[in-house]
């Protein structure tokens, strides 16, 4: 049976790319079938899986330059049920693709807000007085500037051959290393895998409310590798907190922590415990 994995688009996006990697890994260790689907927004592609609309929704979570990509938290804060698979990451070059000649013919710049953030110095030094205009995806972004040639936007250089823009500047995100996290989210439900995500609210606004909960995985010895924060959206001062885990859900101690968290949380979510897939087997 083929399987369809929902990823942000139109064709060419980062998410497509990671997706990509994903499905040919899935082809050549496990010799599934696959057919990708490209959603307007990142809050659609999750709510495809929930709607069984798809099996699968590759999502950014966290960038390396940018930090947490916020839609994804609080989408899967809001939806219940989904597991995440696997996670991936990947390195992200942007460049500046535009039908103009120079960089001086350049007025308006459109991009993903992550990809605007992403290369703000290079933006701020090279076209410091443009408008930045932000878009679903950074190919939703390319064929923005299709009839304009007084704009640029910031893609991946897969994205030019796809939409035949030329490059302006190739390389522009600020720090070399930019890499982002994706997971594969799905229903199934996960439970090996070296690392756990969590995400949970505390019942009061008190002092030890965040503490309480930490301590209980310091005990254990477990290492949080991330800890976010997010607005509950009810009112301001009131947080939800999403924890990574180094730890899976199979082992015991890890079950006891989870078990102990509940007096210090309002409403816990476990996301499962999945692997990341080294880059050199994608
Ligand atoms: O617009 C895209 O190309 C995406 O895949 C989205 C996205 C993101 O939301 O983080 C993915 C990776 C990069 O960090 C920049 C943008």
């Amino acid at each position: 049976m083929t399987i369809a994995i929902a990823h942000l688009g139109p064709t060419g996006t980062n998410a497509e790319t990671a997706a990509l990697a994903y499905a040919s890994w899935l082809t050549k260790k496990k010799g599934q079938e696959t057919l990708l689907s490209p959603y307007p927004s990142i809050a659609q592609t999750l709510r495809s899986v929930v709607h069984k609309k798809v099996d699968l929704a590759v999502v950014p979570v966290e960038n390396s330059t940018e930090g947490s990509v916020a839609i994804t938290l609080d989408t899967l804060w809001e939806l219940d049920r989904l597991q995440i698979q696997q996670e991936l990451v990947l390195p992200i070059s942007h460049a500046l693709l535009s039908h103009s000649k120079s960089l001086s013919q350049i007025k308006t710049v459109y991009s993903h807000p992550q990809a605007l953030a992403q290369c703000q110095k290079w933006l701020e030094g090279f076209l410091p007085s443009v408008q930045l205009i932000p878009t679903n995806s950074t190919t939703e972004a390319v064929q923005q500037i299709s009839q304009d040639p007084q704009a640029g936007a910031i893609a991946a250089p897969r994205a030019s051959k796809l939409y035949d823009v030329p490059i302006l500047a190739a390389d522009i995100n600020d720090y070399p290393d930019n890499c982002t996290r994706f997971w594969v989210m799905g229903l199934t439900p996960s439970t090996s895998g070296n690392r756990t995500s969590i995400a949970f609210s505390v019942p009061a606004n008190v002092p030890g409310a965040l503490v309480k909960p930490l301590q209980v995985f310091a005990q254990r010895g477990i290492n949080l590798s991330r800890i976010e924060s997010r607005p509950t959206k009810r009112s301001l001062g009131e947080y939800l907190f999403f924890l990574d885990l180094e730890a899976s859900a199979t082992e015991t101690s890890t079950q006891e922590a989870l078990a102990e968290l509940s007096p210090y949380t309002e409403v816990l979510k476990i996301f499962g415990s999945y692997d990341v897939l080294p880059i050199s087997t994608l």
